[in-house]
């Protein structure tokens, strides 16, 4: 197949940043997105409905001059101060779409995150009464635990407890990473979904540390091993609705990864869905990419589907060695090398 016509696809895990960054970010994401989920790890991050509405302004004017525009959903962080009053005054607007829980300390700009699951429980009933899901960076974060079992360890701890004791919650498990993950999710009630990654699905840890250490392949949670990989690979070209696109695009300064202490996240927003159609050609489920990209996630979100379509060609085509992000530049995933896919 040299083609492929698709409902136009949404992003459901997105980090734009604020400021000179919002430019490049945001004219990534109006490539062809229709709508993108906007996470809420700003410094400081976005707690409240006011100021989720304030972000969504910056975020709209900075793809002001842009050819065609993408509609930013919004989310909140929660935090241990996060109540009841703030869950229904966002799930009364039309712009907050999600709640995001943030272990605090468990990747980029979580400090502010819950420190106490369980004194969570009084705003997980406020969500679940509300209809509001609930996002979740799942990774436990004490010192004794493996990072590569954090997620296992999260869902074994937290996230099964949560979805037995709010079975109308819905909820979303972000770019997950294991087989673990992919079981749990399977087996739950249909209020349970997940996002996966392009860069998951493309790569384990052996590329990332392999022949030398990979800073750009460094994201959160971490790469797995291949039988992990494989999993997610079989999940999301399965057609199985509890599992869509979520990129976790997530810009880092180049000067920030390459460094002594570097920092996690991996940036796909200048290829997203030539990458996923790359991997869904590879094991032959290209007929399965419209689902994941395009119908599981408005379904997920009870949205409607985009009504409009985009092309993808087979078409070579070279990532640049580096975008601007703001005064900074960062490294694409796959930059300087060539893609098959391009978007018409
Ligand atoms: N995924 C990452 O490695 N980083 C994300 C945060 C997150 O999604 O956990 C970021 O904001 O940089
Ligand atoms: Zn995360
Ligand atoms: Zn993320």
């Amino acid at each position: 197949m040299n083609e492929i016509t698709i409902t136009r696809p949404d992003d459901w895990h997105v980090h734009l940043r604020d400021g000179a960054a919002l430019e490049q970010t945001c004219a990534d994401m109006a490539r062809y997105f229709g709508r993108a989920i906007v996470m809420p790890n700003l410094t400081p991050p976005v707690t409240s409905v006011a100021e989720a509405a304030t972000y969504r302004d910056r975020i709209q004017r900075a793809m002001a001059g842009l050819p065609r525009q993408f509609d930013p959903l919004m989310t909140l962080y929660l935090t241990d101060q996060t109540d009841g009053a703030e869950i229904q005054l966002a799930a009364a607007s039309d712009f907050v779409h999600a709640v995001k829980l943030y272990p605090a300390g468990a990747t980029t700009n979580s400090d502010a995150g819950v420190a106490e699951l369980d004194g969570l429980f009084p705003v997980l009933a406020a969500m679940e009464e509300a209809d509001l899901p609930l996002l979740i960076h799942g990774e436990v974060t004490e010192s004794e635990i493996d990072i590569f079992d954090r997620e296992k360890v999260f869902i074994d701890r937290h996230l099964a407890p949560i979805a037995a004791r709010f079975p109308g919650l819905r909820i979303v498990l972000e770019h997950i990473t294991t087989r673990d993950a992919v079981q749990f999710v399977r087996e739950a009630g249909n209020n349970v979904a997940a996002t996966i990654t392009a860069h998951h699905l493309m790569f384990n840890r052996n590329d990332m540390l392999v022949g030398g250490i990979r800073p750009h392949y460094y994201c959160l949670p971490i790469l797995k091993r291949n039988i992990h990989q494989n999993e997610l690979i079989e999940a999301a070209t399965s057609g199985n609705p509890k599992f869509f696109l979520g990129t976790d695009s997530a810009p880092h300064a180049r000067h920030r990864k390459e460094t002594d202490c570097g920092c996690a996240g991996v940036y796909t927003a200048h290829a997203a869905i030539e990458f996923y159609a790359a991997v869904f050609e590879e094991c032959d489920a290209l007929d399965k990419l419209e689902g994941f990209a395009s119908h599981f996630g408005p379904d997920f979100y009870r949205l409607p589907r985009n009504s409009d379509t985009i092309t993808l060609r087979k078409q070579a085509w070279p990532v640049p060695a580096d975008i601007p992000l703001g005064e900074d530049i960062l490294k694409p995933l796959s930059a300087g090398e060539s893609l098959n896919w391009q978007v018409a």
